[in-house]
């Protein structure tokens, strides 16, 4: 099985050409792929495969084997793969995912490689139903609180893509993000799970963002997560439409745009290519 490993700001994928393969189970060799003792050690997989209703379809496997709808940073990384293959030959295509079409815009530098991706991530949305949180299917969720071990926090959810809850803290070094991201992510709330961002909001322009991902644990990045926050940031009066995430690796450049559309601009880079001896 070759493969290729990839990042985006340090939330890191193994990435397959899945095109006529499609008889493999992949959420199983996610969970061995992605081990990171026993396997190559990913946060997820990213496949490639046909599509017929866009220019090329993803599908995101996390590291425990569960399908994601989506995933900001992986298709920076799935887009710089396919177009320096050359199964993709455009610089701006459409990318068939289980969120919908998504719609990445590439910056191909003077030898022809992909530096920088510019995505259209689509519109986020509020509603319990989407997100998916339990109460009123109809209502919106924007902010609410739930407990966790007899404390109250407040959080902000929503859907990019993916369902995520947001925490204002005043400092994202200090937050205990192996305790608190796990029993948020299976928290009652969210029969399905969610995404859970810690967010330090810095000025109207910058924040600084940790998230324990659903099926990942604690990642150094996450792009849907990182427009998630902006968006909550906003609503809560706390940023503008456009900011930058700071992450451990590098920065985001998040525009929320007034027709709805989020827009995630970031780097993506191939790191080795191998053979998975199965
Ligand atoms: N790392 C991602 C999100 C991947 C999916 C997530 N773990 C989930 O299950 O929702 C990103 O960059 O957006």
């Amino acid at each position: 099985m070759l493969f290729s490993k990839m990042h985006g700001l340090g939330n890191d994928f193994i990435v397959i050409d899945t095109r006529g393969k499609e008889d493999i189970d992949y959420n199983l060799l996610a969970k061995r792929m992605c081990h990171r003792h026993i396997g190559v050690g990913a946060d997820g997989l990213l496949l490639v495969l046909n599509s017929d209703i866009a220019d090329i379809r993803m599908r995101i496997i996390n590291s425990d084997g569960s399908e994601a709808e989506m995933c900001g940073n992986g298709i920076r990384c799935f887009a710089k793969y396919v177009y320096e293959r050359g199964i993709v030959k455009a610089t701006k295509f459409k990318v068939e995912t289980l969120a919908g079409i998504i719609e990445p815009e590439l910056f191909v530098n003077e030898y022809g490689l992909v530096d920088k991706v510019k995505v259209n991530m689509g519109k986020p949305s509020f509603k319990r139903k989407d997100i998916p949180m339990q109460g009123d299917p109809e209502s919106d969720a924007i902010n609410t609180s739930i407990v966790v071990d007899g404390n109250e926090y407040r959080i902000t959810s929503l859907l990019m893509g993916v369902p995520h809850t947001i925490l204002f803290v005043d400092d994202v070094e200090k937050v205990d993000i192996y305790t608190l991201g796990p029993k948020i992510e299976k928290h009652e709330a969210f029969p399905r799970k969610t995404n859970v961002n810690f967010v330090q909001v810095i000025d109207k322009n910058n924040i600084k963002v940790r998230t324990w991902e659903r099926g990942a644990g604690a990642t150094f990045a996450c792009g849907t997560g990182s427009c998630a926050s902006v968006i909550a940031a906003n609503l809560n009066g706390l940023t503008e439409r456009k900011a930058n995430v700071h992450l451990y690796f590098g920065t985001l450049e998040i525009q929320w745009q007034d027709d709805d559309t989020v827009f995630m601009t970031g780097p993506a880079e191939e790191v080795f290519v191998g053979e998975y001896l199965e």
